[in-house]
């Protein structure tokens, strides 16, 4: 997974207590192979929203997500946090205020318990740590069923582990939560639970997502199309 070390960082990392307000692309230019996956994009995402980036695939979607997440730097263009230009201090400083959800990821934990439990090790997040039984309310919410509490991680579907991935976002309360595709293999009900439990972020969590699909799509008010 080519985000792999760099997420399981993420995922584990704290959070900082200055709040950002915005994020902005500004004339954005991504190349490769010499020729441009997205050109000239310029959007602002603001603090709270939930946001969509859906269109065909292969135009650059999950390039842009990394993107916000410091992982591709653009060929043009800059992305500016509050209206400084991103650079690698202040990526690292960000970084800690990310929840990343990837679609595909592994992480190095035996049991789902323990996955659950990684982040909230740290000092930091040691006050947020969740009983049991708050954990498996947001899992009853996601409809994820009990018993995948006490699984081994390696026994958990993809779709299953991302959507604990995005209880586990829920739970640390980061200032973004940055999802690739998390509708994929998903039912309606399960599509729908998704979509009420990311629309209950709170006001100040801003959630980026991308998706193919139209149900979660049309679901949003905050919707960016990639590509023509
Ligand atoms: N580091 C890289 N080097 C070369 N090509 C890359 C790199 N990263 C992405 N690409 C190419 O850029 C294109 C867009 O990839 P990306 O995953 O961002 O698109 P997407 O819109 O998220 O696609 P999908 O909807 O299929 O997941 C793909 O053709 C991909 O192979």
């Amino acid at each position: 997974m080519r985000y792999g070390v760099y997420a399981r960082k993420i995922y584990l990392c704290g959070r900082i207590s200055s709040s950002i307000e915005m994020i902005e692309f500004r004339d954005v230019t991504f190349i490769y192979d010499g020729k441009p996956l997205i050109e000239h994009f310029t959007e602002t995402i603001e603090t709270g929203e939930k946001v969509v980036l859906y269109g065909s695939s292969g135009t650059g979607k999950s390039t842009l997500l990394g993107a916000i997440a410091g992982f591709v730097r653009p060929d043009n263009g800059e992305i500016a946090i509050d209206g400084k230009i991103m650079n690698g201090e202040s990526i690292q400083l960000f970084r800690q205020q990310i929840a990343w959800v990837p679609q595909e990821f592994t992480l190095p934990y035996n049991t789902v318990r323990e996955m659950i439990d990684a982040p909230f090790l740290f000092r930091i997040n040691r006050q947020k740590r969740p009983s049991r039984h708050k954990i498996l309310k947001e899992f009853e919410k996601l409809g994820l069923e009990e018993i995948l509490y006490e699984k081994k991680a390696s026994e958990v579907s993809g779709g299953q582990r991302q959507r604990i991935m995005i209880v586990i976002a829920r739970l640390l309360g980061k200032e973004y939560t940055l999802v690739d595709e998390p509708t994929s293999a998903l039912d309606e009900n399960s599509i729908g639970s998704l979509i009420n439990y990311i629309q209950n972020f709170g006001s100040s969590e801003t959630v980026v997502m991308v998706s193919h699909d139209n149900r979660f799509i049309s679901a949003f008010d905050r919707k960016i199309k990639i590509g023509v």
